[in-house]
């Protein structure tokens, strides 16, 4: 472009600065103040806390007053964060001011408007934008049109207007490096050096380069169920962050970011995103695995781990498959509601309450108050009466209760410290007379003596959800694929596990759903949006489950369903019926990204080369190395191997990532390599990733992405069937710049013969026989 537009730019961009300095000068002159202020209050606060109460009168004074401080403690603390992340973001902007700008013109207008694109708006004294947030309505135009008439959506309804130019800035530290136009949404060049920048231990935002099928993603607000389908590297996940951070912006006066859930894959991937939001001047959005949520919701149970599983799933039988298929599906959890729904009360497990090792409310007792209330009405209604029921009669027993002799001796041995603390202040004076005064005393002392009963109540310890689960297992209708003597096994297996306190994974969504619909319990109404990311690896009773924990939530999952480790590939279509079919839901939208942005173009087009409609992935052109095929005669033979392609590959890359195919063999290699230094295996339970050289089984290393990668034992032995198929493509995919891969023996069965003579891979070693 010619020089001079350049100058004029760069001008525009000085300007630009000077005015976001003056603007940072000036907030942090009101930060400080605000800090100040804080300061000022909260040591007032602190000083006033610390009153000797001596009379009850002044306590009740200082107890308004105190309730004042801390309201107006908490509203400036609150401004003060707000002006640190303004701070944060103006900094963030005085960098790299913009990266877009637009040229349009509407109808009836003469001249047309130039408007700069940045990660936030920015305006001057006068209030004119001098750039415009990523998210506002009028930036749709850039991401999504080419020159010409375009539409965009805005709180009014479509409007038109004309595009003249597009163009596209790549400024660094004020400066600007590069400049293009363009009638695509985002050219190639700019994606061409984003991408080509090495990975970093944390995801970047993609706002400078969105992609026009990823921006449908981002922008939608109408769908109920969003289901994105993408291959690996195709952006899922830059796409839901920042979808998040669109819907936080499109909706800020009425969405918080505690009310968003994302469901990850693992605890590494939760800290390798952690960055997007707030880069992008937004709070991080609640994130959970499911096995955390899960174990949260089963305490004192252990939850088979979804990574326990893959561990032991190569060794299924057919109908063991077949059993935990049926287990997984949307029928199963037809077929627990339909069970609960026509319980008789005499079929339900009720346990007695203890307490003090003798029973306090029998099962006996319980099931009478429920068999008390009309039959007509739904079960968890039932429920809910028993257990209001139960409440009413614990505090008749607490009155009764009172009166006992252990009571009056307890009140006699009081402090008058203790006597006045249970009194809590406002109470004192209130009384008609000493009697009615040591009665709420009595009472006090004993709720609290019988917490641990109101606690059993209230947590619907008076139901054995496992007895009942393990009742509805034998009674429920199999398919006619499963044979019984095979169920049976495993309705044992269920009641064994429990005995020791564990269940395995499959048996968590339908018995925490029977637990929870018939208590009437378990279920999140502020959640407003629910994410889910590797859907493939959720089964739909799982997501059932979910729909039923947050049932006011719109729905976003993503996935891709050629990365299904251990199992059978299904077609984007078919999941969105069935997800359709169980969750009754008004709209839903499937949008597939087919292009792949994370790894070089040899990386992708072997990637393809090795899945059956590998065709319809679309390569992103970044030139690299071809993947390399090390074959090896034996385990010590791929060690020595490995030790040469890890000191290849360090000389250029800060972190080589060994992925393997589970925990055992990880285990097996780190203990070679451990004396190299440097050389970290990592585990479930791990949270950050450091550099150097990484060691992990492959679903720790979901939806992550490496410099380097070295796909540990590609054999025929390794890898001898479809079945795997998923799982080698997910290692595969994991490398941007360059891939090895290590078999010991003959390759698997799943590289073709033609990827090899295409040069889709190259051969490195000949097995030594
Ligand atoms: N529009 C874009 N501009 C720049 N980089 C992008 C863009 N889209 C994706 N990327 C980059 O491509 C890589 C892969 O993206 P991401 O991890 O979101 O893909 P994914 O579909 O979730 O992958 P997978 O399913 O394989 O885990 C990341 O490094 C991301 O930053």
């Amino acid at each position: 472009m010619e020089n001079n537009e350049k100058k004029i730019e760069q001008s525009r961009v000085d300007e630009v600065v000077a005015k976001i300095d003056q603007k940072i000068i000036s907030t942090d002159d009101e930060f400080n103040r605000a800090h100040a202020e804080t300061k000022k209050v909260q040591q007032t606060y602190s000083d006033n806390t610390s009153v000797n109460y001596f009379e009850v009168d002044d306590r009740i004074e200082t107890s308004a007053e105190l309730q004042q401080q801390r309201g107006l403690v908490s509203r400036l603390t609150e401004n003060e964060s707000i002006l640190k992340t303004q701070l944060s973001t103006l900094k963030d902007l005085k960098k790299s001011p913009y990266f877009g700008r637009i040229d349009i013109q509407d109808d009836g207008e003469d001249q047309t408007e130039k408007l700069y694109i940045g990660i936030a708006s920015f305006e001057n004294e006068d209030g004119e934008f001098l750039v415009y947030d990523w998210r506002a309505p009028i930036s749709s135009v850039y991401y999504n049109g080419t020159l010409g008439e375009v539409a965009y959506d805005t709180p009014m309804g479509r409007q038109l207007t004309n595009l003249k130019k597009k163009r596209q800035f790549q400024i660094v530290d004020g400066d600007i490096r590069n400049m293009f136009d363009t009638n695509e949404t985002v050219g190639d060049e700019m994606l061409q050096s984003a991408l080509g920048e090495q990975n970093d231990e944390y995801m970047q935002n993609i706002v400078a380069t969105i992609q026009h099928e990823q921006n449908d993603i981002i922008r939608d607000t109408t769908s109920h169920l969003l289901v994105v389908q993408g291959v690996a590297g195709s952006g899922k996940t830059s796409a839901i962050l920042q979808r998040i951070a669109f819907l936080l912006y499109h909706s800020r006066d009425t969405l918080e970011a505690d009310q968003i859930i994302l469901f990850s894959p693992n605890k590494l991937f939760s800290h390798y995103i952690s960055e997007v939001l707030p880069s992008l001047g937004e709070r991080n959005m609640r994130q959970v695995t499911f096995d955390e949520f899960i174990d949260n919701r089963l305490k004192g149970l252990n939850v088979q781990s979804l990574f326990e599983r893959y561990e032991t799933d190569g060794k299924l039988t057919e109908q063991q498959r077949l059993v935990r298929g049926f287990k997984e599906s949307a029928k199963f959890m037809d077929e627990v509601q339909e069970y609960c729904d026509n319980l008789q009360p005499s079929q339900i497990f009720f346990s007695d309450i203890i307490f003090n090792d003798s029973i306090f409310f029998s099962k006996q007792e319980i099931q009478d108050i429920f068999d008390s209330f009309p039959k007509a009405a739904k079960v968890y209604d039932r429920f809910l009466h028993t257990k209001n029921e139960l409440i009413k009669r614990l505090k008749r027993r607490i009155d009764d209760e009172t009166k006992a002799d252990w009571v009056n001796d307890e009140i006699d041995q009081m402090s008058n410290e203790q006597y006045h603390d249970l009194l809590a202040g406002k109470e004192l004076g209130k009384f008609q007379n000493e009697d009615a005064e040591r009665f709420f005393i009595a009472r006090k002392i004993v709720s609290a003596r019988l917490r641990v009963v109101y606690d059993a109540i209230f947590n619907d310890n008076f139901f054995d959800a496992y007895l009942q689960y393990g009742d509805f297992l034998k009674k429920v209708d199999l398919p006619q694929t499963i044979e019984t003597p095979q169920w049976l096994q495993s309705v044992d297996e269920f009641n064994h596990s429990i005995e020791f306190h564990a269940i395995k994974l499959d048996d968590c969504a339908p018995l925490l759903y029977m637990r929870d619909y018939m208590c009437n319990s378990g279920q999140n109404n502020t959640m407003k949006y629910l994410f889910v990311d590797e859907m493939q690896d959720y089964s739909v009773a799982q997501l059932k489950y979910l729909r039923y924990a947050f049932p006011k939530t719109k729905w976003t999952l993503l996935g891709d369903s050629e990365q299904a480790l251990f199992k059978d590939v299904e077609q984007p279509k078919e999941i969105l019926d069935k997800l359709n079919a169980a969750f009754h839901v008004r709209r839903s939208r499937l949008i597939s990204l087919m292009r792949s942005y994370r790894s070089t173009l040899p990386i992708t087009n072997f990637a393809k080369s090795i899945l059956p409609n590998g065709d319809d992935i679309e390569a992103f052109t970044r030139p690299g190395d071809i993947p390399e095929l090390v074959l090896t005669s034996d385990f010590n033979d791929g060690i020595k191997q490995l030790r040469k392609v890890i000191t290849d590959q360090q000389a250029q890359y800060a972190t080589v990532a060994i992925l393997t195919k589970n925990m055992t063999e990880a285990q097996q290699v780190y203990e070679k390599l451990h004396a190299l230094g440097n050389v970290t295996l990592l585990q479930d339970a791990d949270r950050t990733l450091p550099k150097g050289i990484l060691v992990l089984p492959i679903y720790l290393a979901k939806g992550l992405e490496f410099d380097s990668v070295i796909a540990w034992d590609t054999s025929e032995k390794n890898y001898p069937d479809e079945s795997l198929l998923g799982t080698l493509y997910t290692i595969i995919t994991r490398a941007m710049h360059h891939l090895t891969l290590i078999s010991l023996g003959d390759v698997t069965p799943l590289i073709s013969d033609e990827s090899l003579t295409d040069r889709k891979i190259k051969i490195e070693k000949k097995i030594r026989k």
